[in-house]
């Protein structure tokens, strides 16, 4: 048996079911690029008959890889299965990923369906994707809680006809590394011919088990795990492809098997999902927090002065993060800034470089120190707004303690200038209103405001953050800038531009207030 473990990257499909977590094509089409330098060997791009952006998101993916597989997400239904197909066939290495669920309370209650009728559907659904394309992939949705005898059964008829990957999803995070890896053994060893295909694992991080799960498959025969960048995902999110990569090859001695992962791409990678997505990795995750690498007792400085790997399994370097002596500040010149941009993992097209640069030099007038924190913030931030229909010109608020507050806001809807001023119940109601005022959307409502600071000091850049919702669709804006009301503006903003891409209409539309 091979001791290569494939990377199956789901970030675009599964880690894109996360609450708020929407991206729109050019974001895709920007994760997949950077998923293809990480060296991961299949990239689900979407579940192609959700919706027409999710069929051109998957399409355009599918065009543009040089090297993954590209495969889509489809129901046991033809309807889906050939969608799926239409999708993914521009891919040089197309795949369908077909499912159904096989645990009796999914099969009953939510299928409505016996256990004959979907093994029927197993074989109908499997058997139609192999027409349509040579590699076909089929899950279990929630096998951890299927019946074995059963899944034996399912797995079995899904061989026959024809799947080359058998995934076996801890769908709801309920397995623990014993029970995950004990199914994969019983199930490579009881069902026919199943060392003829590539058994798979796609684990939810519930019990905070997702990695763990993982490897515990892996060293039980899967050679294909399915993980998301930063562990994102649907609720606590799906195991996190960089700790996956980083256990196999730091603790190869217990654990020898290998992935294509180009290690020193992962702090990328991260970055570049947290940028677009608004999703802020928790400064202790391993591997990409903020602290993963950092030192603060005494004892451990010590420790790392005499020798790093007192403190450190591994090195910054081998994920991507590079030690730096370049200090920024507003005598720094564009090649300092695009070498800072290196070191710190950012790979920005010229326009987008441009725009940080300028956006740097403003912060350096306004601030005596620009730490690296804050430029991983104006960078995320320039990276979100790229491509929005709507954007922030100029705030004017009047706050104090004779309210009411007054904002004068201008917007610019795709290139038109509009300014209206609003009263409210404190600054950032002030602001927020102006905003409804000028983009009517009544029907959304916002669920969280934060603020925090990016550093210490007082003329530190302030990060916002903002969720909105409607009809059920959540949707994440971010926002910094060293004006907190700046920066709430920009995050409002950026949040209603992805809820009108979700709404499925162009930024302008109708209801735009004249
Ligand atoms: C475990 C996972 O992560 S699975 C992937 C989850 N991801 C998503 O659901 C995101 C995209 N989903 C969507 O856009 C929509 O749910 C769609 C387009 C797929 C379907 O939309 P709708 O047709 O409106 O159906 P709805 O979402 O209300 O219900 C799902 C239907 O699919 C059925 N279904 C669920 N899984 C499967 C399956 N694997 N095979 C066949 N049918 C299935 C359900 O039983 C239900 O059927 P019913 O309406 O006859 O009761
Ligand atoms: C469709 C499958 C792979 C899934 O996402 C799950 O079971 O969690």
């Amino acid at each position: 048996m091979t001791d290569t473990v494939l990377i199956f990257d789901t970030t675009l499909r599964d880690g894109e079911q996360s609450p708020g977590c929407s991206m729109n094509l050019e974001e895709k089409l920007k994760v997949a690029d950077q998923l293809e330098n990480l060296g991961v060997d299949i990239i689900e791009a979407g579940f192609a008959i959700a919706s027409e952006g999710d069929f051109e998101a998957v399409s355009e993916v599918a065009r543009q890889c040089k090297k993954a597989t590209v495969a889509s997400l489809a129901r046991a239904a033809s309807a889906d299965i050939e969608r799926a197909a239409a999708a993914v066939k521009h891919a040089v290495r197309p795949r369908i990923h077909t499912f159904i669920a096989t645990s009796p309370l999914h099969m009953r209650v939510k299928l409505n369906k016996t256990p004959e009728e979907v093994l029927e559907a197993i074989n109908a659904s499997v058997s139609l994707a192999r027409n349509l394309v040579p590699d076909v992939e089929w899950s279990a949705e929630d096998a951890t809680r299927s019946d074995p005898d059963f899944l034996a059964r399912a797995i079995e008829v899904a061989i026959k006809a024809g799947a080359r990957t058998i995934n076996l999803p801890d769908t709801v995070g309920y397995a623990t590394p014993e029970t995950y890896g004990r199914m994969f053994r019983e199930m490579r060893e009881r069902v026919p011919n199943s060392d003829l295909v590539v058994f798979s694992t796609h684990c939810h991080n519930d019990l905070g088990l997702a990695v763990a799960n993982t490897l515990a498959a892996v060293t039980a025969g899967a050679r294909q795990v399915e993980s998301t960048i930063n562990g994102i995902g649907e609720r606590a999110g799906n195991a996190a492809v960089e700790e996956i990569a980083m256990a196999l090859k730091v603790r190869h001695d217990v654990m020898p098997y290998r992935t294509n992962v180009v290690s020193t791409e992962i702090t990328r990678a991260s970055r570049m999902i947290s940028g677009i997505t608004g999703f802020q990795v928790q400064p202790n995750k391993a591997i990409v927090g903020a602290n993963a690498f950092a030192h603060e007792s005494g004892i451990h400085q010590d420790g790392m002065i005499k020798d790093a790997s007192t403190y450190e399994i591994m090195t910054p370097e081998s994920v991507g993060l590079t030690a730096s002596n370049l200090v920024m500040g507003k005598h720094s010149g564009r090649a300092a800034f695009r070498q800072k941009l290196e070191e710190l993992g950012y790979k920005l097209g010229d326009n987008e470089f441009q725009d940080a640069f300028h956006r740097f030099k403003a912060l350096a007038d306004a601030k005596k120190h620009v730490y690296d924190e804050d430029i991983i913030a104006l960078v995320d931030d320039e990276v979100l707004r790229g491509h929005d229909g709507i954007q922030v010109k100029e705030v004017e608020i009047y706050c104090g303690s004779n309210g009411p507050q007054r904002a004068i806001l201008t917007l610019d809807v795709d290139g038109e200038e509009k300014t209206v001023t609003s009263r409210g119940n404190g600054p950032v109601d002030a602001l927020f209103n102006a905003i409804r005022v000028i983009v009517p959307h009544d029907t959304s409502v916002l669920e969280r405001y934060e603020v925090h600071a990016v550093t210490g000091g007082t003329d530190a850049q302030a990060e916002v953050s903002v969720l909105l919702s409607e009809d059920g669709r959540t949707v994440r804006g971010r926002g910094a800038h060293v004006d907190t009301m700046v920066a709430s503006a920009r995050a409002y903003v950026n949040a209603l531009n992805k809820l009108m891409v979700k709404r499925g209409k162009s930024a302008p539309d109708a209801r735009i207030a004249g």
